[in-house]
């Protein structure tokens, strides 16, 4: 075995039985350490290949605290607790463990998840020595594809998306004076579409005049080496470089990956990737993404080499929207392209080819059951059966039966053999829906079947070896279920090796339209009724209603509707919504995601105007003097009154 595990436990008696299983079975123990403090003194002179980490610890610091630092090191640990406190596991969750060990274990136990630990590190290692050969093929072609310096640019960002997927690409080179001016901004529209920006184009959108913009780079200090801001790191970053809160306010940005590619002893380019989500960027993509300088280094310099003036001098206005494929997702059959489905086919095109168990989470009706039929389509697996499972609606007397099938003669009415669902998947997936309704003592032989790759059936004796990719899914909130007791923390860890959140349709309101569009087409051609549209007035009340009942509802309520429409006019919504609460007042809600820049400027306006209004209705409208509008927002009474005539705010605004 030959392999080198540090335990951190601060109870002695279990350290010491753990030492011992371990030496039992081969394993060297390199250190016991009762705190963070004592582990971090072992890992000083020590690089173990595997911490097995509790995460209660004497001392202040927790297990948590330590992992975050194993994962900048890039060591493999799994936790080895008895904690289900909902935050603890949250937490720990967060910090994306190897395993998950509960207390007390059994021997058994702690082999077999050591062993899944060093099996998924060393895919993970694999994988990503396979990305990065494959990137490295893709970056060596763009260096001589004959296309413009933006495309090419673009087309590196692209080249990035699967590995580390951005909403915002910058590019900026560093003048020989120390100045960064962000000269090309891709803000990301769509899976496949992009909208470019220019300096004068970022000053028209922020209102920012172009020398102040100039003034905020002359403060944007470039970073020697690669860096990587996340949640309050990425907010810090931003109260100190005024240029970067800008970009963050604007486009809703909350984490960065800061690249800089050093062309020449004078010159160097950074090339900086932001995310709508404050925690996108893992340590491991941060080295990823070093390792791939030179490679970087080599296209940037082909564009400068082909076109020497393609930054210093292109500043100008000059709006265009790029896409590889016009706007298409990688998954038809899947409808949305709002930035958070964008994230959803990101994660998908990321885990699919490979053999992750893929855990997906979101209340009914999201789509849950698509995503994985789209994750096993999108997989070497995909000429093999994908088997479903839906282990809510099984008797809990059948279910073991259903998944692992049974011998003749197993039990009361089992007159002939039968194949379990896990052989039905074999070589293909299998797609445990529901996985939250799985009863208690199912899930404990489930948990031995994923981890030992073997089945028994019913009333069988021999284990048959089963080859199967695992995908599950759930509506509830499977750590409130963990922390009340009806479901194991063990077979969660295993389960939710990656983990894809859905987002209900009230907080994706940009796909409320293509959804309503796709689904009238497929009933009207179901029906047999030609298909002219959705009225406005139907799509006002569609994109206002709150869908409680998420995708499902609004399927529904389109094929109301073409079953009851018989005029060759556009559909209308033949019986109203439900009375319920509106999300949507206006063109552009909070609620929806800016999809052009021409929609950032209306969504800023807004914001300035309902400040401004709220501002007005505490004055009762009073704008000069002492307590008037003007002294609290700390502007001149003429410049106040300028705006308010500019954004339309009448008298009748303040008082209705
Ligand atoms: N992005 C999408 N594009 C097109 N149709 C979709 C999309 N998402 C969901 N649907 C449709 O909405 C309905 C509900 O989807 P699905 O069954 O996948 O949801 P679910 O989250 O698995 O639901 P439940 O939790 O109730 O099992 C299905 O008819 C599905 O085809």
């Amino acid at each position: 075995m030959d392999k080198k595990i540090l335990i951190v436990e601060d109870e002695f008696i279990i350290a010491k039985d753990l030492r011992l299983l371990l030496e039992r079975n081969g394993y060297t123990v390199c250190g016991i350490a009762k705190s963070v403090t004592e582990a971090m003194d072992i890992l000083r002179d020590q690089t173990p290949d595997l911490v097995l980490l509790d995460i209660q610890l004497k001392g202040n610091l927790t297990g948590i605290d330590l992992a975050h630092q194993l994962q900048e090191k890039a060591i493999a640990f799994v936790y080895l607790s008895s904690n289900t406190n909902q935050s603890v596991l949250e937490a720990a969750k967060s910090t994306h463990p190897y395993g998950f060990i509960v207390k007390p274990f059994r021997e058994k136990d702690v082999l077999i998840s050591l062993d899944i630990a060093h099996y998924r590190y060393e895919q993970n290692r694999a994988v990503d020595r396979r990305q990065r050969q494959l990137l490295q093929h893709a970056l060596d072609q763009l260096v001589t594809e004959p296309i413009g310096s933006d495309q090419k640019l673009l087309k590196t960002g692209q080249a990035l998306l699967p590995y580390v997927p951005f909403d915002c690409l910058t590019v900026g080179l560093e003048q020989p004076l120390g100045a960064v001016s962000v000269n090309r901004s891709f803000l990301r529209i769509g899976y496949d579409e992009y909208q470019t920006a220019g300096l004068s184009e970022l000053a028209a959108i922020t209102g920012v005049k172009e020398g102040a913009l100039t003034a905020m780079q002359a403060t944007t200090l470039v970073p020697e080496t690669p860096v990587r801001f996340v949640n309050d790191d990425f907010k810090r970053i931003c109260q100190q470089q005024p240029l970067r809160k800008l970009l963050a306010t604007t486009f809703r940005l909350q984490s960065n990956i800061t690249l800089p590619l050093h062309l020449s002893a004078e010159t160097t380019l950074v090339l900086a990737l932001y995310s709508r989500s404050p925690d996108a960027y893992k340590a491991e993509q941060l080295a990823f993404l070093s390792c791939l300088q030179p490679a970087l280094i080599e296209v940037i310099q082909s564009v400068v080499a082909e076109k020497n003036n393609a930054f210093g001098e292109q500043n100008r206005l000059d709006t265009q929207q790029m896409s590889a494929s016009a706007g298409t997702t990688p998954l038809k059959e899947i409808i949305g392209n709002s930035p958070s489905m964008v994230s959803i086919f990101d994660q998908l095109t990321q885990v699919a080819p490979y053999e992750t168990s893929v855990l997906i989470l979101g209340e009914s009706g999201t789509g849950k059951e698509r995503i994985a039929r789209a994750i096993h389509q999108q997989s070497p697996r995909h000429a093999k059966p994908l088997v479903v499972v839906n282990c809510g609606a099984l008797p809990a007397n059948l279910i073991e039966s259903e998944l692992f099938g049974h011998e003749k003669g197993a039990f009361t009415g089992a007159v002939n053999r039968r194949i379990g669902k896990f052989e039905m998947a074999s070589e293909g997936t299998l797609f445990l829906d529901e996985i939250g309704e799985m009863p208690l003592d199912l899930q404990v032989k489930l948990l031995r079947v994923l981890q030992e790759k073997q089945i028994e059936r019913v009333g069988g004796k021999d284990p048959i070896k089963i080859d199967v990719r695992i995908l599950a899914a759930t509506n509830r909130n499977l750590e409130k279920e963990i922390a009340e007791g009806r479901f194991r923390l063990d077979l969660y860890y295993r389960l939710n090796v990656f983990p894809i959140v859905l987002p209900p349709l009230r907080e994706r309101c940009d796909d409320i339209k293509p959804l309503a569009n796709h689904f009238a087409r497929q009933f009207c051609q179901q029906y047999n009724k030609p298909f002219l549209g959705i009225s406005d007035a139907m799509m006002t009340e569609l994109e206002r209603w709150i869908w409680p009942g998420n995708i499902r509802e609004l399927e529904n309520c389109i094929e109301q509707s073409v079953i009851l429409h018989n005029a060759l006019t556009p559909l209308e919504l033949k019986r109203p919504l439900v009375s319920g609460p509106f999300v949507n007042g206006g063109a552009i809600s909070a609620h929806q995601s800016p999809k052009t820049l021409l929609d950032v400027k209306t969504i800023q306006e807004q914001t300035e105007k309902d400040y401004l209004l709220s501002i007005l209705k505490g004055t009762r409208g009073r704008i000069r003097g002492h307590g008037g509008a003007a002294e609290v927002l700390n502007l001149k009474p003429t410049t106040l009154e300028s705006r308010m005539a500019k954004l339309g705010i009448k008298k009748e605004d303040i008082f209705d």
